[in-house]
């Protein structure tokens, strides 16, 4: 049986920012990945990769559409998702073999199968042939990541129904396509497929769009999908789903109203793999099947923590890899470093992009600070949508609580209150800094100049 000071499952953003920051300490590590395609999880090879590179082409095609409005004669053509695929799979390809080659380099053990736990200290792998391995380890570390959440009245059957990975490898352009949930991954593919000339609807249970994000920004997303026909219902919800002669029909919750699609996008969120993590070995307890852990990021296990989208919470790639180095923090240093998420950025690529950090909300403690259709030259002459930017500050110090954008560059811009919200900047050096002229970041001075003592 090998032995290692640490073993951690998954092989994601989360699991392998662990894992390097361990061996780059000293520590003897080894990561179960269900294979080396696996590398990188969900995030390189069905997550934030992929999509980013299909919303790349979907804005190179918008601009050929919009290009007569700048004097330009481009004419674009029809669009073959089969080329598209391709080309956004060569440069995820590339970064696969990246991801890959720097695993070799790294020192770190890997063992290729599916792990679970057969004691507090013991990992099985199950190789998938009928052979097992068992590592043995002082510590253990659950990122085995999420997968789509289904509906109770609808399975994924990968050409009429079908969720975020297998949209990602369709090729077949729907006329109408309807979308199950108005989250980051419902609102970028109706943002992508929009784009491409499908009719999109999508019905999403809250009462906006994006449930926790500010209102003002949910509601100038809701209407700018409609200014591009994107028809969009909350407060609604699908009771059933059937397929019939290539056709999906959906009938509305207490409604008599049945429409038909060619295709059904069910994007309400994601369930943690932990069902076979075998986790009662161990006593890991878990709330809603996502594992529970303490500010350190610990199981109720004492020598195994889990980090990333298995931990609920913010599922971001990003939210992931700070697990990993906090988890490996606590383990290198006997839990000396608390999850501190005051400052995690939100962000949703639709066009234009939402950007959030921090407080989003005014209260007794927080103040908001807006100026709506605030924008300088560069948007003006970009032809850009207007957006919204709003900064919350607590009311006792003026010391920034967060911050929402709604706007083009909306998920770089934000990255400057974050480092706000991270670091307890006063508004007031917002105000009193200089912003370059043109650009989409400079109304945030004058935002920040409207804080009054109150
Ligand atoms: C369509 C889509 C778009 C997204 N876009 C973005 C984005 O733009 N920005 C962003 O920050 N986030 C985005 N996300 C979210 C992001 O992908 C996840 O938050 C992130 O990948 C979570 O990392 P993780 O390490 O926790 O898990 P994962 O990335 O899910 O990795 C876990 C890995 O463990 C493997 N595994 C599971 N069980 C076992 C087992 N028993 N044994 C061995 N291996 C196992 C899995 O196969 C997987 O490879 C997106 C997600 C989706 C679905
Ligand atoms: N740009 C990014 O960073 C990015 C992009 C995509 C995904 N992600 C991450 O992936 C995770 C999953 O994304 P998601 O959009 O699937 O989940 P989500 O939880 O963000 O959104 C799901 C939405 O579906 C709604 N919903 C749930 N059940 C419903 C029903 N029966 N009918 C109608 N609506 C229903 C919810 O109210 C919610 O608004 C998110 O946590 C997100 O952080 C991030």
């Amino acid at each position: 049986m090998k032995k290692y000071d640490v073993v951690v499952i998954g092989s994601g953003p989360g699991g392998l920012e662990a894992a390097l920051n361990l061996k780059a300490q000293g520590k003897s590590v080894c990561v179960v990945a269900l294979s080396r395609q696996h590398f990188g999880g969900v995030c390189l090879n069905s997550g934030c990769m992929p999509t980013k590179g299909y919303l790349k082409t979907a804005a190179i095609y918008k601009n050929a559409h919009i290009a007569g409005e700048f004097g330009l004669d481009i004419k674009p053509g029809d669009i073959d998702l089969n080329k598209i695929k391709s080309s956004v799979y060569e440069t995820v390809n590339m970064l696969s073999e990246g991801m890959s080659n720097m695993m070799d380099g790294s020192g770190l053990d890997f063992s290729f199968g599916k792990g679970s736990l057969k004691s507090e200290k013991e990992v099985l792998v199950d190789k998938g042939n009928g052979e097992t391995e068992i590592l043995e380890s002082d510590y253990i570390i659950i990122a085995t990541g999420s997968t789509s959440a289904r509906l109770p009245f609808a399975d994924f059957d990968g050409t009429y129904i079908l969720n975020s990975d297998q949209l990602l490898l369709n090729t077949d352009l729907p006329e109408k396509m309807l979308i199950i949930g108005g989250g980051a991954i419902g609102c970028e593919f109706a943002t992508l497929y929009n784009s491409f000339g499908t009719k999109i609807k999508i019905v999403e249970a809250m009462d906006s769009l994006l449930p926790c994000e500010d209102k003002d920004v949910t509601d100038a997303l809701k209407e700018n999908f409609k200014s591009k026909g994107v028809s969009v219902e909350t407060g609604t919800m699908v009771e059933s789903l059937d397929v019939e002669d290539g056709i999906v029909k959906a009938k509305y919750k207490n409604a008599e109203l049945v429409e038909k699609f060619d295709k059904v996008l069910i994007s309400t969120g994601r369930i943690p793999l932990t069902a076979e993590l075998n986790l009662d070995a161990a006593g890991i307890q878990t709330d809603k099947n996502f594992i529970v852990v303490d500010e350190y990021l610990r199981t109720t296990c004492e020598n195994i923590y889990a980090v990333g989208d298995v931990i609920g919470g913010n599922m971001y790639a990003h939210s992931a890899s700070y697990e990993g180095r906090v988890a490996a923090n606590n383990i290198l240093n006997s839990r000396s470093e608390k999850l501190d998420e005051r400052a995690v950025p939100r962000v949703v690529f639709t066009d234009p992009e939402i950007g959030s950090t921090g407080i989003v909300k005014a209260d007794e403690h927080v103040k908001e600070l807006y100026v709506p259709g605030i924008m300088k030259g560069r948007p003006v002459v970009e032809r850009a949508d207007v957006g919204v930017m709003k900064i919350f500050v607590y009311k006792d110090s003026d010391t920034v609580a967060g911050a929402t954008f709604f706007g083009k560059h909306a998920t770089e811009n934000i990255h400057q209150m974050v480092m706000a919200v991270q670091n307890k900047l006063n508004v007031k050096d917002i105000a009193a800094t200089m912003f370059a002229h043109p650009t989409y970041a400079e109304p945030l001075a004058d935002l920040a100049s409207t804080v009054t003592d109150t």
